[in-house]
């Protein structure tokens, strides 16, 4: 396996508040790796200075200076245009030539089922179909690397189902996945390695069964007992 992005030392302060404590991390080609951890322990944080979002300390090296990365948050930010265009002017901006959008669009929007919504405005998509969108916008970019926030957070059993399933078939073609969530299960049935956060700090990086059958540190198993007062 390869490393694709590399963190050392990083850090970020919030004021006086430091939300992530010096991490270090190497991603390899392929993983799927899931971020753990309580509301507010560091997840979307990580996740945004992986992704190049967020000013931090310390560096962060990417293996390959072209590597592709798109992100998928918790609640998509869809623009009041159509389906077809939200995935359009996302490879607009993302530098794709003109003349392989059309192509594209078309092919990201049939690999997520919304080709009959292509013309609908994105606004009155489901919860669930609107997360396909996001995941389409990111397929058309044909990323690498795809980080994910919570990405199934807000949706119910059958669309939750969908979208699993979706990134489940994207990391089977070969993207390499990093995402946070809150439903255990999921990262059991999606991870190949379970980073748990606490405090801005990685108190574990396993792999789901070490994680799952532990020992682990105390916080981790309190949190995965459902102890702790905010799970
Ligand atoms: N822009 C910001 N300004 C100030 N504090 C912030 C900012 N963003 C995050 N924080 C703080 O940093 C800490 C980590 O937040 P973060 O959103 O990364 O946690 P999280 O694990 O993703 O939580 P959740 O599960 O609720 O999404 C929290 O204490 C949060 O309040």
């Amino acid at each position: 396996m390869t490393a694709l992005l590399r963190l050392d030392a990083a850090t970020v302060r919030f004021g006086d508040h430091t939300a992530l404590h010096p991490t270090t991390l190497q991603i390899q080609s392929g993983e799927r790796l899931m971020l753990l951890g309580a509301n507010g322990s560091g997840k979307t944080t990580l996740l945004r200075v992986l992704h190049g979002l967020q000013l931090f300390e310390g560096r962060r090296l990417l293996a390959d200076q072209v590597l592709r990365q798109a992100m998928v948050a918790q609640r998509p930010f869809l623009l009041s245009l159509s389906v077809w265009h939200n995935v359009v002017l996302a490879l607009w901006l993302a530098g794709v030539p003109r003349g392989q959008r059309p192509e594209r669009a078309r092919q990201a929007l049939a690999r997520v089922g919304l080709t009959d919504m292509a013309q609908r405005p994105a606004r009155v998509l489901s919860g669930g179909q609107q997360q396909r969108l996001a995941l389409a916008r990111a397929w058309g970019l044909q990323p690498q690397l795809l980080f994910l926030d919570e990405p199934t957070a807000n949706l119910d059993p059958g669309a939750k189902r969908e979208v699993e399933a979706l990134i489940e078939a994207f990391a089977a073609e070969g993207m390499t996945l990093v995402m946070s969530t809150h439903n255990l299960g999921q990262a059991k049935r999606l991870g190949t390695r379970v980073l748990y956060l606490e405090a801005g700090k990685v108190l574990a990086d396993l792999s789901p069964q070490a994680f799952f059958n532990g020992p682990l540190p105390q916080e981790a198993q309190l949190f995965l007992k459902g102890e702790l007062p905010w799970s």
